[in-house]
C-alpha cells in the first residue's frame, strides 16, 4: 500500500550547512511517528521541506503518492499536509475563533461554514470556552492548543506537529498526549517532532531519529530508546531508564 508520506534521498543544504542529507522516511495512514533527534539534527528542516515551506535543494517528496515537491506551501496544505509551527504564530490581535477561522477558510468560503468548523474543531480541542478570547490573553498551553485547532481546521490528512508538548506542566503535556491520540482517532495522521522523549515514545507507533541532517535510526520506540547509538548520542542515559 502506498505510504501517505514519503521523503526520497531528501537533502537540503544553506550556503555551506547541510541540514538535510540524503533523507528517506515514509509515513503510512494512520500511523503516529515521533521525529527525534539533538537540537540542530535537522528536524524543522525536514518538517518546512514536507510542509512546502522551501523546496528541497535535493530529491523528492511524494504524498499520498503524488509527486509534491515543486508546492507551494498554500497548495500543499490543500493536498491535505497540516501543520503546527515550533514558535507559535497565533495571530495575536485576532481571537481565538478567528485564527481557527483563518484555517477552516482553506476549504470553504462560505463564513457560516467556516465559523461551525472552527467551533466544531474548538470543541474538540477543549478551547471552546475561549472562543472570543484574544489569542494574545491564551496561556501558553491553550496558544499550543490553538496551533492544534488551526490546523485541524484545515481538515488534514497528515499533521505535523512541531513540539507542542515543549514547555507543558505535566498534566498539560498528558491533556495534550490525549488530544495527539484522538487526532489520530478520527483517521488523521500524525508527524511530531518532540523533545521530552519521557512524553513522546510512549505515544508514538514508531520514532525515526535524525543526527546530523541524516537518518540514524527508526523503529519501535521501545527499540530506539534501548538503541545504544541513540542513548549516547542523543538521548543520554537518563532516558533509557525504565524504558
Ligand atoms: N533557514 C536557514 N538558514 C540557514 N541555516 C538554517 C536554516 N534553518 C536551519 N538551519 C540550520 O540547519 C541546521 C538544522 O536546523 P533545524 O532547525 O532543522 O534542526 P532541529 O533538529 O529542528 O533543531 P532544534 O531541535 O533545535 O529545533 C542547524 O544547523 C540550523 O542552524
Amino acid at each position: 500500500m502506498t505510504a501517505l508520506l514519503e521523503t526520497r534521498n531528501v537533502t537540503q543544504r544553506f550556503s555551506g550547512l547541510t541540514a538535510n542529507s540524503d533523507v528517506s522516511i515514509s509515513v503510512g495512514r494512520g500511523e503516529i511517528v515521533g521525529l527525534i533527534g539533538p537540537n540542530g539534527a535537522g528536524k524543522s528542516t525536514l518538517f518546512n521541506l514536507i510542509a512546502g515551506a522551501f523546496k528541497p535543494t535535493e530529491g523528492t517528496i511524494l504524498f499520498e503518492g503524488r509527486d509534491v515537491t515543486a508546492l507551494p506551501a498554500a497548495e500543499r496544505c490543500q493536498a491535505g499536509i497540516g501543520r503546527t509551527f515550533q514558535v507559535v504564530k497565533s495571530f495575536e490581535t485576532m481571537t481565538v475563533i478567528e485564527n481557527v477561522i483563518v484555517g477552516a477558510l482553506v476549504r470553504t468560503k462560505v463564513m457560516h461554514e467556516a465559523r461551525r468548523k472552527a467551533h466544531e474543531v474548538l470543541a474538540f480541542c477543549g478551547l471552546d470556552a475561549r472562543a472570543d478570547v484574544l489569542a494574545s490573553d491564551l496561556v501558553p498551553s491553550e496558544k499550543r492548543r490553538l496551533e492544534v485547532a488551526r490546523a485541524l481546521a484545515t481538515e488534514p490528512k497528515l499533521l505535523l506537529l512541531d513540539e507542542v508538548l515543549t514547555g507543558l506542566t505535566p498534566v498539560e503535556s498528558q491533556k495534550g498526549v490525549e488530544l495527539v491520540r484522538r487526532v489520530r482517532d478520527t483517521g488523521i495522521t500524525v508527524l511530531m517532532v518532540e523533545h521530552v522523549m519521557e512524553i513522546v515514545m510512549p505515544l508514538v507507533d514508531r520514532a525515526i531519529v535524525l543526527d546530523l541532517g541524516k537518518v540514524l535510526l527508526e523503529g519501535r520506540p521501545t527499540d530506539v530508546v534501548r538503541d545504544p547509538k541513540v542513548i549516547s548520542a542523543y538521548l543520554g542515559d537518563r532516558h533509557a531508564v525504565g524504558a
